[in-house]
């Protein structure tokens, strides 16, 4: 796992001297992010300097457009993904408003502090600085007299179009779990803490753990899914509903629901990682409970006969 150090203060901008970045927000850290890493990884090995994956702590969208963000992962996991992903070092960026308001210049000046590394790999569409208005264009210029090459990627491609992260929310959103997966290169999931639910799903024969995903993390479209639920380390099978639930609209806050195959035991506090694998139907608005109960049981029955 790769160190990962916070670009403050105590950062000693020498590190950067003579190594490879690759540079972005990386959330979801899919397909095309690791071919990006795995660019500064090359070029690393070449010259002899360590491949580093320069991000930023939050979201820049979390401060320009909080109302839209459908994030793929929360900040700490983008950051592990990022230091488990190859690379020797993650360097993290405080986004504060002050270094999101400074030009591409002043941003390049204030992140390299005159230790300016022996490449810079990004998308050719990367963009940095306030208002975004820095481009590979700006970095070039920079990197003239820094002695730095950018190395301006053409993106990389699945199914004839480019791997981004808002093409895969796209497909989130869809309940395209299978197509999603793929173009992260690893199952999308969430993690949270199971919360009291109204202990219906006991009488009916399966009882759910609930979690409560942040708003901004709801980039899975409703519907009920076949997962996988862990647990202390240990994997179970799980049938998953997603988004709230039409029979009990009086229930608004509820964003997953999950039943454990197998599984006995108070999971209230506890967290959980619920991965996606498989779509398995919409949400129904069910006329009766007994309808209800016969679907889900159908679906549980099936997760345990595929997964
Ligand atoms: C696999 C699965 C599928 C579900 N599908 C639906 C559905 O299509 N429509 C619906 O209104 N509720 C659906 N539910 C939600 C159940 O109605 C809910 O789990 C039940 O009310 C228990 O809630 P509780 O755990 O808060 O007591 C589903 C739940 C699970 C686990
Ligand atoms: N498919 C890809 N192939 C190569 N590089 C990529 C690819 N997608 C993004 N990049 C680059 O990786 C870095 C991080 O990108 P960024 O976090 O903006 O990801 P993104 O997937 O394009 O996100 P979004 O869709 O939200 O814009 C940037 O330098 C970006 O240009």
């Amino acid at each position: 796992m790769a160190e990962i150090l916070k670009c403050d203060e105590t950062f000693d901008h020498t590190y950067f001297s003579g190594s490879s970045c690759a540079f972005g927000v990386f959330d979801g850290v899919h397909c095309g992010h690791r071919y990006l890493l795995s660019c500064a990884q090359q070029t690393a090995c070449e010259s002899g300097g360590a491949s580093i994956a320069l991000t930023f702590d939050i979201d820049p969208d979390e401060v320009f457009h909080p109302e839209r963000l459908k994030k793929l992962m929360t900040n700490e996991e983008r950051i592990k993904a990022l230091s488990e992903s190859g690379v020797d070092a993650v360097v993290v960026l405080p986004f504060t408003k002050r270094f999101s308001a400074s030009t591409p210049e002043e941003f390049l000046l204030n992140t390299f502090n005159g230790h300016a590394p022996s490449y810079l790999h990004v998308g050719f569409d990367f963009r940095f600085g306030a208002r975004a208005k820095g481009t590979v264009r700006e970095l070039s210029n920079w990197a003239e007299a820094a002695g730095t090459e950018v190395c301006a990627h053409d993106l990389a491609s699945a199914d004839g179009a480019p791997i981004t992260a808002t093409r895969i929310r796209l497909l989130l959103g869809e309940n395209d779990i299978a197509e999603a997966n793929k173009l992260l290169g690893h199952p999308y999931y969430v993690v949270g803490t199971v919360e009291q639910g109204r202990g219906e799903g006991k009488e009916f024969g399966f009882r759910t753990a609930n979690l409560k995903v942040p708003s901004q993390l709801q980039a899975l479209g409703a519907g009920v899914y076949g997962a996988y639920a862990y647990v202390n380390g240990r994997r179970y099978k799980a049938a998953v509903s997603v988004g709230v639930s039409p029979v009990f609209e009086d229930r608004t806050d509820a964003t997953c629901e999950a039943h454990l195959l197998d599984f006995e035991g108070d999971l209230y506090g506890k967290p959980i990682k619920v991965e996606f694998h498989h779509f398995l139907r919409p949400m129904i608005k069910f006329e009766t409970l007994d309808e209800l109960i016969a679907t889900v049981n159908g679906n549980i029955a099936w997760v345990r006969e595929n997964m």
